[in-house]
């Protein structure tokens, strides 16, 4: 620490400027290796600078290949393991060919990373992880795609296999490059399209369909959705759409209905248990077809949207139109009930012409739904059954149609049966298809396993304004620039619609129907998949059924209206920093105000409807937006902000660790709380606090910071903390055996706050894992730069080189300590685990392996962080004791979450429960 006096850091109030003057904002000009994200449609991705284990897959990151099959003896201590990237027998493509929709499930794998992270090969050997899963093969580790195409414009979805080489599924990885055609490959599809179009198939791809019975397909998609996606399932009643969550021990039996062209009505019982036991030839198809004839409507979606302007009084009989305005309250139809569709038209002497299309358009869906609602009903009730799942791209996601469809089963069954939708409601025939691929493991997946994201652009679905399929960022990027505009108007693929495209339902006359229909690929609602198999539920979690990451309601609009704004408003500072982390060249500048319109494009979408990307809570928006940025090849915006708020940290903290020491242990871990609790104000995230680091140096800020703490805290349980630590009167102190530190920030954050503190519980004897991002977000510290801000720390503390030493984290081990001796060996570890995420927040609900397998030993565990602490996991509840500590940095989070202020600390302990 050349040139520095030793001044105590903390209290300190004559400042010597002895750290460089490092200003905080400071741009910078560093150049980061960048990682070829998925573009719109594109799944190639350029492999990974070297050293660099973590994939980075536009996701959380495939986090490694733990779950690889182990051949042969699983006790061997390097057995061969067969990698799941690596299976020759991996198909990618399924289809569902029908009459008027073509539906498309693809698989793109993820590039091999093995990892050769030495943190991460000592971090397995310390916590035991074995390599491998006792499965015969293993599950996939990927990327499922849901595309649709009209089935008279087979063309372009042959165009689209081909352009993505789809068609060369079940060759090995190679089947991203030009590989020779597989003469012999087989591509599994159901529908009637299987049948008719097998030639066209074998002729302009030479590949085989093999074809899958559609109901068995609906049946094992259908199941394969309710089990494995978390929101799933919802209801729409009157306009209001909630997410169902389906217990996977209570979901049979249920009444399946598929509305595509026909319709079909089957009774499940069970996996692969099932009867079709109705249907009705008046559906989609029909609507459609007869829609088209009446009004001339050149697409569905016309159809559609003319429905959402209709009055179809003035073509439906009513009851008041046979009782002369008056309800026949005795069987309890108003005089609004619909009495006879299409009824008028008999009594009048007027052409089709002289109805307006958008009233037939209206009459002809509400006929329709209600008849399939009446229908299902009737065969639920017939079977006893209280749930309908209603599929098929009839539904459309369009809330007019669930709302009729509900009104009906509500209306019918009075209340007793209920009607739920399906978020991937037309790609049930599809999935099933995909599913009966062999040893593709997907059954096996659980909830835990997927992820699913939203990168702008997907669902490719063709037509006119998306073009062809994008193969690449730069692609994306015109495209974005062409159709997104910037700020909140944007066209597509988000197209703005006015709120409340939907009516009372039921048999009264829709209140308001809206104007615009939402674009077809937006309206799908469908991200893309991530299958993650490594991904686990953090077995510390006291009821992980019950449990909610997020501590926000975004349901409540003014609530999201307000964090939209927050986020709208720090976007350009972002865009700042993000295109000055990649040099600011002209590339990142465009790159950068892709990601805006890209950010805003979402963020207008979810104003408007809040539920489309599933339920939203804070901790996804935020994720949302680490998302986008790597989705425009933003690897790490903070990039040089961090390093250099590393370096300033890391200058002082000798003298605070020598001033600790010369504490008393009780008044010691006081300062040490403290002393996180004022590092947590270094956060990029925060206006308020960004705002401030305009005003001083990262030290002169944490000084503030620190003479500003004062007890008791908002929320102040440190005084039950420090008696299970240090003991009081006849009760002894709790050493507990192994602490999870979920770190949060760079800089002062974890050097001057957390590291300390993990210091502290070495020194009492117990292992300290500190559990990082694995990929960044904001300024937080990652995983992968954890080790060596580690490494540095130690350079000048006993306590930590040999604990880092015993956690192997520090890789070049000294033969020596600082005093010349010869190394003591006997220290408890510090390791470093990754947590699994790409984000500020973190739920609990899918974590690393690494980090489940740490958990098993842990009994303490301290979540630090606005993010990770208040945002997520305030209420979580835990098996061991918990200790979660944050500065609150947003006037409006503290007074609604701890009604206190703005900069007011939380110290909130939990013994285990
Ligand atoms: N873009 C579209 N083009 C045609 N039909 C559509 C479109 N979007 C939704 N639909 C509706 O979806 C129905 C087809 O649903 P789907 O589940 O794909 O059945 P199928 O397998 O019989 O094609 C059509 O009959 C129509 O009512
Ligand atoms: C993104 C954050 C959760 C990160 O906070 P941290 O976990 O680092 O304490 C936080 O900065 C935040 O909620 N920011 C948005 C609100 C604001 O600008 O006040
Ligand atoms: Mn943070």
């Amino acid at each position: 620490m050349a040139g520095l006096t030793r001044d105590p850091v903390l209290g300190i109030n004559d400042i010597k400027e002895k750290e460089e003057e490092i200003k905080i904002d400071k741009k910078h000009t560093d150049k980061v290796v960048l990682v070829r994200e998925e573009g719109i449609q594109g799944d190639r991705e350029m492999a990974l600078p070297a050293g660099n284990s973590i994939h980075r897959s536009g996701s959380r990151p495939q986090l490694d290949l733990s779950k690889a099959a182990i051949q042969g003896n699983f006790e061997e201590r390097n057995p061969t393991i067969l990698l799941p990237n690596q299976s020759d027998d991996i198909s990618h493509l399924a289809l569902d060919i029908g009459g008027s929709l073509i539906k498309l499930v693809y698989f793109s794998r993820h590039e091999d990373y093995s990892s050769n992270d030495k943190r991460k090969k000592t971090v397995k050997e310390r916590l035991g992880i074995s390599n491998g899963n006792r499965r015969s093969y293993p599950i996939l580790g990927g990327r499922l795609h849901f595309v649709k195409f009209e089935t008279n414009k087979i063309n372009e979805c042959l165009d689209f296999i081909y352009s993505k080489q789809l068609h060369r599924a079940g060759l090995d990885s190679s089947w991203l490059t030009e590989a020779p055609a597989n003469e012999n490959a087989i591509i599994k599809a159901t529908g009637g399209g299987a049948y008719k179009f097998a030639d066209l198939f074998k002729e302009r791809l030479g590949v085989s369909l093999d074809k899958e019975d559609e109901m068995n397909c609906l049946v094992s998609g259908a199941n394969f959705l309710l089990k494995a996606i978390r929101h799933e399932a919802f209801t729409h009643m009157e306009g209001r759409k909630e997410f169902v969550q389906i217990d996977q021990n209570d979901l049979f039996p249920y009444l399946l209905v598929n509305i595509g062209s026909g319709v079909s009505m089957i009774k499940v019982d069970g996996d692969g248990k099932f009867q079709r036991v109705s249907g009705t030839n008046v559906g989609g198809g029909t609507y459609w077809g007869l829609g088209r004839l009446l009004t001339k409507c050149k697409s569905f979606d016309e159809l559609l949207e003319l429905s959402q302007r209709g009055d179809n009084r003035t073509i439906d009989m009513l009851v008041g139109d046979i009782y002369g305005g008056m309800d026949y309250s005795k069987i309890g139809l108003s005089a609004s009930t619909i009495a006879s569709s299409f009824g008028k038209a008999i009594s009048e002497k007027k052409e089709l012409e002289d109805y307006r299309p958008e009233d037939i358009s209206l009459s002809l869906l509400r006929m329709i739904s209600y008849n399939i609602g009446q229908i299902s009903y009737l065969n639920a009730l017939r079977f006893g059954i209280k749930r309908i799942f209603f599929g098929g791209f009839f539904i459309r996601g369009h809330a007019y149609t669930m709302d009729t469809i509900s009104f009906a089963v509500h209306f019918w069954s009075n209340g007793e049966a209920q009607a739920m939708f399906l978020r991937h409601e037309g790609f049930l025939g599809a999935l099933g298809a995909f599913m009966s691929y062999e040893k593709h493991g997907l059954d096996d997946l659980m909830v835990h396993h997927l992820v699913e994201r939203f990168p702008m652009g997907a669902p490719y679905t063709g037509g006119k304004i998306h073009g062809p399929p994008l193969g690449d960022l730069n692609e994306k990027i015109s495209w974005m620039e062409k159709f997104v505009q910037k700020g909140t108007e944007i066209i597509a693929p988000v197209p703005m619609a006015p709120p409340g495209t939907t009516g009372l339902g039921g048999f009264e006359v829709p209140s308001s129907k809206g104007g615009t229909l939402r674009s077809d690929a937006s309206a799908l609602n469908v991200g893309v998949l991530h299958l993650v198999p490594t991904l686990e539920v953090f077995p510390l979690l006291a009821d992980p059924k019950t449990y909610e990451p997020n501590t926000i309601d975004l349901a409540d609009h003014s609530e999201l209206e307000y964090w939209f704004t927050v986020l709208s408003e720090h976007l350009p500072d972002l865009v700042d920093k993000a295109v000055a982390s990649e040099g600011g060249t002209d590339d990142a500048k465009r790159r950068g105000d892709a990601f805006a319109r890209a950010f805003s494009a979402h963020l207008a979408r979810l104003m408007e409807e809040p539920a489309a990307y599933g339920k939203l809570g804070l901790a996804n928006l935020l994720e949302l937006r680490e998302e986008c940025l790597r989705e425009f090849q933003f690897i790490d915006a903070y990039r040089s902000i961090k390093q250099r708020e590393n370096e300033a940290s890391l200058a002082v903290l000798p003298d605070l660790l020598m001033e600790l020491d010369s504490m008393s242990e009780e008044t010691r871990l006081l300062t040490l709380v403290e002393g996180v609790l004022a590092a947590n104000i270094f956060d990029w995230g925060s206006r308020a606090c960004v705002d401030l680091y305009h005003k001083g140096t990262i030290i002169e800020i944490y000084r503030m910071s620190r003479n500003k703490m004062q007890r008791p805290w908002r929320v102040d349980n440190f005084d039950v903390f420090k008696e299970r630590m240090l003991g009081s009167g006849d009760k002894k102190p709790f050493i507990h055996r192994r602490a999870l530190l979920f770190v949060d920030n760079s800089g002062a954050d974890i050097v001057l706050g957390m590291l300390p503190l993990a210091r502290e519980l070495l020194r009492r004897g117990t292992e300290v894992v500190l559990v990082a991002n694995s990929l960044p977000a904001l300024n937080d510290v990652t995983a992968m730069e954890l080790p060596e801000i580690v490494a540095e720390a130690a350079k000048h503390c006993d306590i930590l080189r040999r604990a880092a030493e015993a956690g192997g984290l520090l890789v070049d081990a000294m033969v020596s300590n600082l005093d010349g001796s010869l190394e003591n060996p006997s220290s408890v570890p510090l390791m470093v685990v990754e947590n699994g995420c790409g984000s500020p927040c973190i739920d609990l609900r899918q974590v690393s392996s690494e980090l489940a397998a740490a958990a098993k030993e842990a009994d303490l565990i301290i979540l630090e962080g606005m993010g990770r602490a208040l945002h997520t996991n305030f209420n979580a509840q835990f098996k061991c004791d918990a200790l979660k500590l944050a500065m609150v940095k947003n006037q409006r989070l503290a007074e609604k979450l701890i009604k206190g202020n703005i900069y007011d600390c939380v110290c909130r302990y939990e013994p285990a429960s």
